[in-house]
């Protein structure tokens, strides 16, 4: 809803809807009947609008997107046309964040203020609408066709100063925003406001390039995204039609967008987000009953790509970091990486010099343990070897003081193994990140069976602050992460066991949206890390793994990766890989007939017949072998909701959002599809145990359970 009080003269209209004052139906209709009593008010002479609590409004409830509905009258830009037709000055007083709807609503207002930390901007294309309520029409006029372009097609959030460069605000205030507000307002009654409406401004004429060459751009930026494309063509709109017609173009194009199934998945996706960031242990304990510890000063053990890495993002959000390596060489090597990774945000305009400069000054290098004596958490990011690990985390008992969180970056050991080396089990945690740790998004962050509510409340807290997506999962072979890549990745090996060339599984996958195929992955990371892990794994279990290897306990086995690494051919670090790269280092992948001629001898060795194997079994085989996993996590409660799966999965490995994930995507297969196609391959491929179907499919295949209450079966059936 909205209230609407009196300070003598001046209206102040206020946005009721915590926590972010989403402008619902009642919000809307409320808004509407508060302008029209100011404007009848005869004692009224300006108004102000502004948003209850933190922030002006976020933008319209996304959850009345729903099914792709008509929204139920009145719409934003009913509710704010009162503001275009009134002859009494409206200012929209802005605190925390104006976004989508709420920008919309300020562009209706006459003028705009706002405090020095708010921020203003048109995600919608992040949930793949576009901003349909004046907004394509409303912000070129204000700020012009690039400007305009640039913001609504990324959806990035502008803060306070560059606002007002760009003249979406019109004054920068530091005291209570309504006290300004209602002076501000109280300063403008009288000025003539015929230029102050957006709708009357001309449109600067923009040459019909511009948007070739922006949908060029755009399609290349934000492949496969729709959204994007239909905000371009609404802007557009906004140069070639009077207004009232391109408002109706665009309220078109918002229609066609908010039915998409993209707009669908990235609708799940934003929420995904909020329900896994919404924890819980098998204990209880959950993110509403667990508080965290503060960190103000953290360490990191490790100055390799890992360890650099997490180094970067924590000294980037302020926190003072001390980065232990023990050879002085492997440190500056460590913080020239660090620097280099600095200037490229700089020269990305993702941080200014200065703040480069400033996150350098809280890292404190040293090859000296005891320097990790006072912080609250150290991230250790050494290379996987568990004996290394628990000696590291010995000593790092003795050294930190009692309270410290001892958290590990290991992707495969496990945590309680680690956790014994220490007389804190309960401080001892996994933060997995994932490469490059700067860049991905996703923090997986692993309990084990001793680690406390509070050490996980405090890891989770570190992943936000971190500007990461931190995810919790329990303990097992590989984690929740890696456990669903690997029937992915052996699935793409047998695939090219079986005829399909690692160039085709690749562009099967990045047709489908994956920002790069799997064997360029593996390429980029490093087809030498897997060989040492399956080696270091086999050694665990006593497996005797050469390349004559074909089954290993019944299953089948394809070491062709390792065919490979015994040539040399390493990935991008040694110029070969899956592909071709020229010399070490360089990334443009080019295919390489010698590949296939290794891939050809492999398969002549142990008599395996090629054959023609389609795009569609290609992805099926890829998709449904990662998706049973995760069904299978789910049901061993590795993770405690869908959600989580989904968000691993677009934060670490860029399942594309408009594809909502892999149980969202299930889910709109139809878990009976899913559920038969496994149970398919499972019989036409015994000897791969990733295709032995899970039981809570299974189950769930049998119902028409929303996602949100698959968990409901698991909780309700011990038998799973
Ligand atoms: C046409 C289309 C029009 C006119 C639109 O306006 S579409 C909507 C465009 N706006 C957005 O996409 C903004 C979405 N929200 C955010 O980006 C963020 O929530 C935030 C930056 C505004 C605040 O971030 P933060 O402080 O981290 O808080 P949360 O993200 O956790 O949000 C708090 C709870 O509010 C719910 N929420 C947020 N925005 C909306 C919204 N627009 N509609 C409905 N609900 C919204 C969010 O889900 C959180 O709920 P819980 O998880 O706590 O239940």
């Amino acid at each position: 809803m909205a209230n609407y009080t009196k300070r003598d003269e001046v209206a102040v209209i206020e946005l009721n809807n915590p926590p972010v004052n989403a402008l619902s139906f009642e919000v809307r209709s409320g808004l509407q009947n508060a302008l029209k009593s100011a404007i009848d008010d005869q004692d009224v002479k300006c108004i102000v609008i502004h948003g209850k609590g933190k922030n002006f409004s976020a933008g319209a409830d996304i959850k009345e997107f729903g099914a792709g509905t008509k929204q139920q009258k009145p719409w934003i830009t009913d509710a704010c046309r009162l503001a275009d037709e009134s002859s009494k000055p409206v200012v929209a007083a802005i605190a925390g964040t104006a976004l989508g709807g709420g920008l919309e609503v300020a562009l209706f207002c006459h003028y705009r203020i706002g405090t020095p930390s708010c921020r203003v901007g048109f995600p919608e294309v992040q949930i793949g609408i576009l901003p349909g309520a004046g907004g394509t029409q409303r912000l070129p006029r204000l700020i012009g066709v690039n400007s305009s372009i640039d913001m609504i097609t990324s959806g990035r959030h502008v803060m306070a100063e560059e606002a007002m460069k760009l003249g979406i605000l019109d004054k920068i205030v530091t005291e209570d925003i309504i006290e300004e507000g209602v002076k501000f307002a109280k300063s403008v009654v009288g000025l003539d406001l015929a230029h102050r409406i957006l709708k009357n401004r001309k449109i600067e004429a923009v040459s019909p390039k511009v948007f070739d060459d922006e949908i060029s751009r755009v399609k290349k930026k934000y492949k496969g995204y729709i959204a994007p494309l239909f905000c371009l063509k609404a802007i557009q709109a906004s140069v070639q039609l009077p207004y009232d017609a391109s408002m109706e173009q665009e309220l078109q194009l918002f229609q066609h967008l908010v039915g998409s199934n993209q707009a669908k998945a990235q609708q799940y996706a934003f929420f995904a987000e909020r329900t896994s960031a919404r924890w819980q242990l098998p204990t209880g304990a959950n993110s509403q009953n667990a508080s965290p510890l503060p960190v103000k000063t953290a360490g990191v053990i490790g100055a390799g790509t890992m360890g650099a890495g997490i180094a970067l993002c924590l000294i980037t959000s302020g926190i003072p970091t001390v980065l232990v390596e023990q050879d002085q060489k492997f440190l500056e090597k460590g913080i020239k990486t660090m620097e280099g990774d600095l200037r490229g945000s700089v020269a990305l305009k993702k941080m200014t010099a200065e703040q480069a400069k400033k996150a350098m000054l809280i890292l404190k290098p040293s090859v000296n343990f005891e320097d990790l004596h006072d912080v609250d958490l150290v991230i250790e990011a050494v290379y996987e070897n568990l004996a290394l690990k628990k000696e590291i985390f010995a000593k790092l008992d003795k050294i930190c003081q009692p309270q410290t969180i001892l958290c590990t970056n290991t992707s495969s050991l496990d945590i309680d193994m680690i956790a014994e080396a220490t007389k804190r089990m309960d401080k001892v945690v996994g933060t997995h990140f994932f490469a490059p740790a700067y860049i991905m998004k996703l923090q997986e962050n692993v309990y084990g069976k001793n680690t406390s509510a509070e050490t996980v409340a405090t890891v989770m807290a570190l992943g936000r602050r971190i500007r990461k997506v931190p995810v919790l999962v329990g303990t097992c072979e590989s984690f929740a992460a890696n456990r669903m890549l690997h029937p992915y990745v052996t699935e793409a090996l047998y695939l090219v066991e079986e005829g399909a060339s690692p160039y085709e599984v690749d562009q099967v996958l990045e047709d489908f949206g994956m920002p790069m195929g799997m064997f360029r992955v593996s390429d980029l990371s490093g087809l030498d890390i897997g060989y040492k892990v399956r080696r270091e794994a086999a050694k665990r279990q006593g497996i005797d793994l050469t390349l004559g290897t074909r089954f290993v306990n019944g299953e089948r086995v394809c070491l062709l990766a390792d065919v490979l690494v015994e040539k040399g051919r390493l990935g991008i670090k040694s110029g070969k890989g899956w592909y071709n790269y020229g010399s070490p280092g360089k990334k443009e992948a080019i295919p390489d007939p010698e590949v296939l001629d290794i891939i050809e001898e492999h398969c002549r060795k142990f008599g395996i017949k090629k054959q023609k194997i389609s795009s569609q079994e290609i992805l099926e085989r890829m998709q449904l072998a990662l998706i049973n996993e995760g069904f299978r996590i789910l049901e061993e409660g590795i993770v405690s909701k869908p959600e989580d799966i989904d968000v691993i999965w677009i934060y670490g490995f860029g399942w594309p959002k408009y594809m909502g994930g892999p149980m969202f995507y299930a889910n709109e297969m139809k878990l009976k599809n899913v559920y038969r196609k496994i149970c398919d391959f499972h019989q036409k491929y015994p000897f791969s145990i990733h295709w032995t179907p899970s039981k809570l499919l299974a189950r769930l295949s049998e119902t028409d359970l929303p996602i949100s209450n698959w968990t409901s079966l698991i909780n309700s059936n011990s038998k799973l």
